[in-house]
C-alpha cells in the first residue's frame, strides 16, 4: 500500500483556496470537519497497516469549489494542540500524485484512488541552463529573504539540491496565489516548473522596488514639509524674541498680507499685491526674491494712492500768492494765471485733459539760471494748495531713470515719477521736471521718450513704470518744465509745452527783489532782523552792478548773504554794534572789491577796445546775456599764410559768419575806403575770447565784420558801442534772437548805445524802459551804416596800425 510506484488509496484532505507543494510542512486545523475526517481515517489505516508507516493524506487544492486533478501525498507528522489549545496536526508534503476515481475506506473521510504523476525526470542533472537558473533562483530568493531578516531560511534554500524541489520552495513565498501554486503543482517539467518560480520572484521584487521607492518618495517629501515647518515656526520665534529684545514690533511690520488688506489700494493694485504676497509666503526667508518682494510691497504701500489735494484755490488768491512771492515778472504771472484759469474751469466742466497735442499741457519756464523758475514753480503748489516735488532731470541718460527698472535687475528701483509721487505724499502734486534741457539719451535709451508718455494727457492716465508694473493716473497731476536753452529741448517735448520765458533782471528790478525778497529771507537765515540791521538801496545796487554780473539774483543773493554772515561775526566778536547800516562804503570792507567795473567806467588804456581790431559784441549763453569781445590781427608778411584762423571754440555756424564777414570786406572793401590789400596778402586771426566756452550762432556777423574793419583802417571801435547781428555777402543786417537779454546784459556792462537789426525793432517792446532809457538803441539794415557808426573818426588813427 505505500509503494512509490504503484497506485495507493488515500483519504482526501480537500484544501480550500490553498495549494500545499512537495516539500512544504503545514500545520491544519483539525476542527474542520473534513480534515478531521482524513487525518482519523489515515491514522486508523496506519494503525491496521502491517509495515507502521506514517499516516498518510491527499491534500487535493479546491479552487472555487472545484478540485484539482493533481494533488500532493502528505505524511502526517503529529497531532496534536496549538499554543492557544486548538487541536491542529502537522503533515509534510511528499510528492505529486495524479487522483483516480473515488472508493471506499474506513472513517467519514473520501477515499481515492491515486496514479504517479509523471515528472519529467526524477532527477535533473545540475548541467547548463538548469545549473544557471538554480543559481539565480538561490540569488533571487536569497535577496528577498535578507530584505525580510529571514537569514535561517537563506541558509535552508541554499542547502536545496534538486531542481524541482527548488521550484516547490516558491509555496512558502507570501505573494504566490493560489492559481500561480497551482499552476506550479501541475507543470510536470522540473526545468520550466523553477523558471516560472523564478518569473514570480523576480515580479515581486520588481514590484517590491518602485513600491520602495515610492513609500520613499512620499514618506520625503512628507519629513521634508514638516521640516521646513517646523523651522519657519522657530525661525518666526526666533525673530520675534529678537525684536522685542531691540524694542520693536518687528512682527506686523512683516505681516505684509495684513499691511495689503488694510491699505486702501486700488482693486488691480491690491490684486497685483496679494499674488506678491503668495509668492512671499512661499518663498523663504532668506532667498534673494523674498527680499525683491520685500522692498517691492514697501514701494506700493508707500505710494499715496487714495490721497489727493483738493483743489480749493481762487483765481484771484493764486495771482496774490504769486505775487507775493516773487516781486516783478508781471507777464510770467499773467501766463501762469491764465493757465491755472483755464485748468480750473476744465476741472469745474468734468474735463481732466487740459490742452491738446499742440495745446501745450505743460508749462515749460525757459530763462537763464536764478532768475527764480525753481521757486515759481513752489509759488504754483502753493497757490493751488497742491504738495510740490521737484525732479531733477540734468545728466539723466538712461531711460530707467525715468520709467524705472524691471524688476528682475538687481537693486532695481522705481523710477524718478514714482519717487517724486511718492515724496510728494499725494496723487496730485505739482512735479516740476528741472533742466528739462539737459536729459540726453545714448545705448540705454532715450529719457525724452518715457517723458512725453509722462507728459501726453492721452497717455498718462495710464503710465506704466517698469519697476512698479501697475498703472498708476498721472492725469491729475500739473507739471511744470523749466530749461535755460531753449533750443537744447528735444523737439517732441518742445512740442507739447508752452513757453514761458524768464529773460533776466534789470539792476533796479535786482534791487527790488533782493531788498524785498533776497535780504528778509538772508536776515532770518543770518539770525538777524530787519530791526537790527539796515542794507540800503544804494548798497544793494552796487552789489547788484559791480559785485555780481548775472541775469538772474542767484550771486546777489549769495553776496547779501556773505555781507550779513560778516555783520553776525563781527557784532558777535564786539566790532560793530548793533542795530547797524550797510551802505555802499561799507561792501569793501565787508567782501572786498568789486569784480566788475563797467566797461565804460574804466581808464581808456584798460578798455577792451583800446586798440583797432576788436570790437564788442552781444550774445545769449546759457547763463543770460552777455558781453562778448571779438578781436582780430594780421599775420606777418613773411609767414606766407593768407588763409583765415578761426579760434575761441567757435561753432560752425559761427564759423560761416566769420568767413561772410571777410568776404565782405575783401569785395566791397575798396567802397568803404579800406586797405583791402593787405586781405589778400596777409593771413588773418579772429578770436572770440573766453576761449574755453563754446559759442555758437549767426549773430556775431556784425560785429566781426566791424572789427576786421576796425583792424583794415586802423580807426577804433567806440568804446561805448555794443552790437549784435546777422551780416549777409551783401552787406545787409538780418534779425537775430534774444533782443532783450542781449540789451540787459549790455546794460550790465556799462554799455551806452546798442545796434540792433532794424527788423528786430518791434522786440525792444520787451525791453524794460528804465533799460532804455539808459540805451541809446540803433536799428540798422546795412553793415556800411554799422561801420560808420562803430568806428572812431580817422583822425584818431594811431600812427603805423593798418601798416
Ligand atoms: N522775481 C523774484 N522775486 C523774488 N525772488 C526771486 C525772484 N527771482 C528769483 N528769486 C530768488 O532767487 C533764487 C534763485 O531762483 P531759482 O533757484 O528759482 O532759480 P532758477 O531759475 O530755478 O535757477 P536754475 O535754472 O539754476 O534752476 C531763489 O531763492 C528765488 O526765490
Amino acid at each position: 500500500m505505500a509503494s512509490t510506484s504503484a497506485s495507493l488509496t488515500l483519504p482526501v484532505l480537500p484544501l480550500d483556496d490553498e495549494v500545499v507543494l512537495p516539500g512544504m510542512v503545514v500545520p491544519l486545523d483539525l476542527k474542520d470537519t473534513e480534515v478531521r475526517a482524513a487525518v482519523e481515517a489515515a491514522r486508523s489505516a496506519a494503525r491496521s497497516s502491517v509495515d507502521s508507516g506514517k499516516p498518510q493524506v491527499l491534500l487535493v487544492p479546491r479552487l472555487d469549489g472545484s478540485y484539482a486533478g493533481v494533488g500532493t501525498l502528505a505524511t502526517v507528522e503529529q497531532v496534536g494542540r496549538l499554543a492557544d489549545g486548538e487541536p491542529a496536526a502537522l503533515v509534510r508534503a511528499v510528492r505529486r500524485v495524479r487522483i483516480g476515481a473515488g472508493t471506499t475506506g474506513p472513517g467519514a473521510a473520501l477515499w481515492v484512488e491515486t496514479t504517479p504523476f509523471k515528472e519529467s525526470a526524477v532527477a535533473v542533472p545540475l548541467t547548463g541552463r538548469s545549473a544557471e537558473l538554480v543559481k539565480e533562483y538561490k540569488a533571487v530568493a536569497t535577496e528577498w529573504l535578507r530584505k525580510r531578516g529571514a537569514w535561517q531560511i537563506v541558509d535552508r534554500v541554499a542547502a536545496i539540491e534538486g531542481v524541482g524541489e527548488l521550484a516547490d520552495n516558491i509555496g512558502y513565498a507570501p505573494f504566490v496565489s493560489a492559481e500561480q501554486k497551482l499552476k506550479a503543482l501541475l507543470e510536470a517539467d522540473q526545468v520550466a516548473r523553477l523558471e516560472y518560480a523564478l518569473q514570480l520572484m523576480k515580479d515581486h521584487l520588481a514590484e517590491e522596488e518602485v513600491n520602495d521607492t515610492i513609500r520613499k518618495d512620499v514618506e520625503e517629501g512628507v519629513a521634508k514639509q514638516q521640516k521646513e515647518f517646523l523651522l519657519r515656526r522657530q525661525l518666526e520665534a526666533v525673530r520675534k524674541e529678537l525684536a522685542e529684545l531691540n524694542g520693536e514690533s518687528a512682527s506686523e511690520e512683516d505681516d505684509y498680507r495684513a499691511r495689503v488688506e488694510a491699505a486702501e489700494l486700488p482693486e488691480k493694485v491690491r490684486e497685483a499685491a496679494l499674488k506678491e504676497v503668495e509668492k512671499l509666503e512661499r518663498s523663504s526667508d532668506q532667498s534673494p526674491e523674498g527680499s525683491w518682494i520685500r522692498t517691492w510691497l514697501d514701494t506700493v504701500l508707500e505710494l499715496p494712492w487714495n490721497n489727493r489735494s483738493e483743489d480749493a484755490y481762487d483765481i484771484a488768491g493764486a495771482r496774490a500768492v504769486l505775487d507775493a512771492d516773487h516781486a516783478g515778472l508781471s507777464d510770467v504771472k499773467d501766463r501762469i494765471v491764465e493757465y491755472l484759469a483755464v485748468r480750473k474751469r476744465r476741472a469745474d466742466q468734468g474735463l481732466t485733459l487740459i490742452g491738446g497735442r499742440r495745446g501745450g499741457a505743460v508749462l515749460a519756464l525757459v530763462g537763464p539760471p536764478g532768475v527764480g523758475k525753481t521757486s515759481l514753480g513752489e509759488s504754483v503748489a502753493r497757490a493751488m494748495g497742491r504738495d510740490f516735488v521737484r525732479v531733477a532731470l540734468g545728466g539723466v541718460r538712461d531711460e530707467a531713470e525715468i520709467r524705472g527698472h524691471r524688476r528682475t535687475y538687481v537693486g532695481a528701483l522705481p523710477g524718478r515719477i514714482v519717487r517724486a509721487i511718492k515724496e510728494a505724499g499725494s496723487m496730485n502734486p505739482v512735479v516740476l521736471l528741472d533742466e528739462i534741457d539737459k536729459v540726453g539719451s545714448d545705448y540705454r535709451g532715450d529719457p525724452a521718450a518715457a517723458l512725453l508718455e509722462v507728459l501726453d494727457p492721452a497717455q498718462n492716465h495710464t503710465f506704466r513704470d517698469h519697476y512698479l508694473e501697475v498703472e498708476l493716473d498721472l492725469s491729475d497731476v500739473v507739471f511744470l518744465a523749466t530749461a535755460n536753452v531753449l533750443e537744447a529741448i528735444p523737439e517732441p517735448l518742445l512740442d507739447r509745452m508752452e513757453l514761458v520765458r524768464l529773460d533776466g533782471y534789470t539792476e533796479d528790478e535786482k534791487v527790488v527783489i533782493a531788498r524785498d525778497h533776497l535780504l528778509p529771507r538772508q536776515l532770518e537765515r543770518a539770525g538777524l532782523s530787519a530791526e537790527t540791521v539796515t542794507v540800503t538801496e544804494a548798497a544793494l545796487r552796487k552789489l547788484a552792478g559791480e559785485y555780481t554780473r548775472e541775469a538772474g539774483v542767484r550771486t546777489l543773493e549769495r553776496s547779501v548773504a556773505r555781507i550779513l554772515r560778516k555783520v553776525a561775526a563781527q557784532s558777535e566778536l564786539g566790532q560793530r554794534e548793533l542795530p547797524t547800516t550797510v551802505d555802499t562804503a561799507d561792501l569793501r570792507g565787508l567782501i572786498g572789491r568789486p569784480h566788475h567795473t563797467p566797461e565804460a567806467a574804466q581808464e581808456p588804456a584798460e578798455r577792451r577796445t583800446a586798440v583797432p581790431g576788436v570790437a564788442t559784441g552781444l550774445a545769449v549763453t546759457g547763463a543770460g546775456g552777455d558781453v562778448l569781445y571779438i578781436e582780430a590781427s594780421l599775420a606777418d608778411a613773411e609767414t606766407g599764410s593768407t588763409g583765415l584762423t578761426l579760434t575761441g571754440q567757435l561753432g560752425d555756424v559761427m564759423k560761416e559768419s566769420a568767413h561772410i564777414a571777410l568776404s565782405f570786406l575783401r569785395s566791397r572793401g575798396a567802397e568803404l575806403e579800406l586797405p583791402v590789400t593787405g586781405l589778400r596778402e596777409r593771413g588773418i586771426h579772429l578770436h572770440v575770447p573766453a576761449g574755453a566756452v563754446p559759442k555758437d550762432g549767426p549773430s556775431a556777423g556784425i560785429t566781426m565784420t566791424t572789427a576786421l574793419a576796425s583792424l583794415l583802417s586802423g580807426r577804433k571801435v567806440r568804446t561805448d558801442v555794443a552790437m549784435t547781428g546777422e551780416v549777409s555777402l551783401t552787406g545787409r543786417v538780418l534779425p537775430i534772437g534774444g533782443v532783450k537779454q542781449k540789451l540787459l546784459a549790455a546794460d550790465r556792462a556799462g554799455i551806452t548805445t546798442v545796434i540792433i537789426p532794424k527788423r528786430n525793432e518791434p522786440d525792444l517792446d520787451d525791453v524794460p524802459a528804465e533799460v532804455l532809457e539808459r540805451l541809446t538803441v540803433h536799428p540798422l539794415s546795412d553793415v556800411r551804416e554799422v561801420l560808420a557808426l562803430a568806428l572812431e573818426p580817422a583822425e584818431v588813427l594811431v600812427a603805423g596800425a593798418a601798416a
